[in-house]
């Protein structure tokens, strides 16, 4: 579903990405682990498409995409999320949802007065599935309240929803444990699961090692730009140049 290789990215001389290649399968849930500032988040950026690599190429469900822009990537079957939620606050929880729906036909041809039922329709149809979702998160309750009103982990399966909205077949998801209290993690992690059971590939940034060791099949653990090796959680949580790399990051 994802391949990455040989990816570089400098900013000003310093590698924050150096020479990284990975391939993540079809129907699987992947980590992307490794200490602070050692590049997984610049890595996300390369594959989403909002960075792009100094050098290397990057494929999408077989499409390399390394030259498209973030849009073409989303249309790929990309989707991904923020490690800080920043959901439009003042609009409602479903509204969120509903923007971030691929097929605004009301844009497209609302200057043709004859579709005029067929958008109607379209955006019928938009609400609708919106609402699933919403349900489906656990936000249906909350579904007409601001989006500002929402606590981290609400905003959590916020995101969640609005990606899911785009029917995506790879989602990058970025620390989606972080600030989250224990009962929502639980929903979290029960929704990706779902998703995943439905082919959904997943690809995770995330320093929580409960959900890393209940979802990821493998971690890939990155240190200092680079990947330092690929396996098991409970496998990699042994490897001493893991453990050294951790240890290395920590404040003495
Ligand atoms: N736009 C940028 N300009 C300059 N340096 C950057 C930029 N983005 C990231 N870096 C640097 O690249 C390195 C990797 O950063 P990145 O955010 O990818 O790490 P990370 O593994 O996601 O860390 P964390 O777990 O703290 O989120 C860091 O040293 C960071 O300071």
């Amino acid at each position: 579903m994802l391949e990455v290789q040989s990816v570089s990215k400098s900013f000003d001389g310093f590698r924050a990405v150096d020479d990284v290649s990975f391939s993540v399968a079809r129907g699987s849930i992947v980590g992307l682990i490794g200490p602070n500032g050692a590049g997984k988040t610049t890595t996300f950026n390369l594959i989403a498409g909002t960075l792009t690599p100094s050098a290397g190429s990057v494929r999408i469900d077989g499409r390399a995409v390394e030259h498209e822009p973030a849009h073409r990537r989303i249309a790929a079957g990309l989707a991904r999320t923020f490690q800080i939620p920043k959901p439009f606050g003042e609009m409602s929880v479903l509204e969120n949802v509903l923007v971030a729906a691929q097929d605004q036909a009301g844009e497209r041809i609302a200057p043709n007065l004859f579709a005029r039922g067929a958008v109607r329709r379209r955006e019928k149809a938009n609400i609708e599935r919106a609402r699933d979702i919403v349900a489906f998160v656990d936000l249906g309750k909350v579904e007409r309240l601001p989006a500002k009103s929402l606590s981290g982990g609400q905003r959590k399966l916020l995101e969640l929803a609005r990606v899911l909205m785009a029917k995506p077949k790879l989602i990058l998801l970025d620390e989606p444990a972080a600030g989250v209290n224990p009962a929502l993690l639980e929903t979290i992690m029960e929704r990706i699961e779902t998703i995943n059971a439905d082919g959904v590939t997943f690809l995770i940034i995330e320093h929580n090692m409960d959900l890393v060791g209940r979802l990821c099949g493998e971690v890939i653990v990155m240190a200092e730009g680079r990947v330092l090796g690929r396996g098991a959680p409970s496998e990699m949580a042994r490897d001493p140049r893991v453990i050294e790399a951790y240890l290395g990051g920590a404040p003495a």
